[in-house]
């Protein structure tokens, strides 16, 4: 079974390799989602979502929300930005009856990448 839930950041970055208006500073309203897989548990949850809002939001948005991305992310793309997210997460979010699945980050409504590690 998959669980997700979605979270959002506002942050700052400029693309420093990119040649276009993506290389000037500029910000985004991220949404960020995080899927777990896994087994339910006895009371019948893969994971308690307080539990999943909890760790992400301390391990997470607490560090990326209203911060200059590049101080934190080299060339903050989306994708790198769904890499940073997926190491942070990875370990935290395993255990023997789940793992983390899969981490999207979308930096406008219409654009937004997925990563399920290597
Ligand atoms: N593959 C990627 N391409 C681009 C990325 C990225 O992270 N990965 N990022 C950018 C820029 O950050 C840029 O800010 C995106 O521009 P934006 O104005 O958000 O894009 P749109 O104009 O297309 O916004 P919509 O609201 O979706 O129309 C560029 N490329
Ligand atoms: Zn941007």
């Amino acid at each position: 079974m998959y669980l997700s839930r979605d979270f959002t950041f506002d942050a700052a970055h400029r693309l420093e390799k990119y040649h276009g208006k993506c290389e000037e500073l500029h910000g985004h309203t991220y949404k960020l989602r995080v899927t777990v897989e896994g087994d339910p548990d006895e009371e019948g949850m893969v994971v308690d979502f307080l539990y999943l809002k909890k760790t992400v939001n301390e391990l997470v948005i607490s560090v990326l929300d209203h911060r200059y991305l590049n101080e934190i992310i080299s060339q903050p793309t989306a994708e790198n930005i769904a890499k940073w997210v997926w190491d942070k997460l990875k370990n935290p979010l395993s255990t023997q009856r789940y793992r983390l699945y899969e981490v999207s980050v979308w930096e406008s409504e219409n654009s937004f990448v997925s990563y399920r590690g290597e």
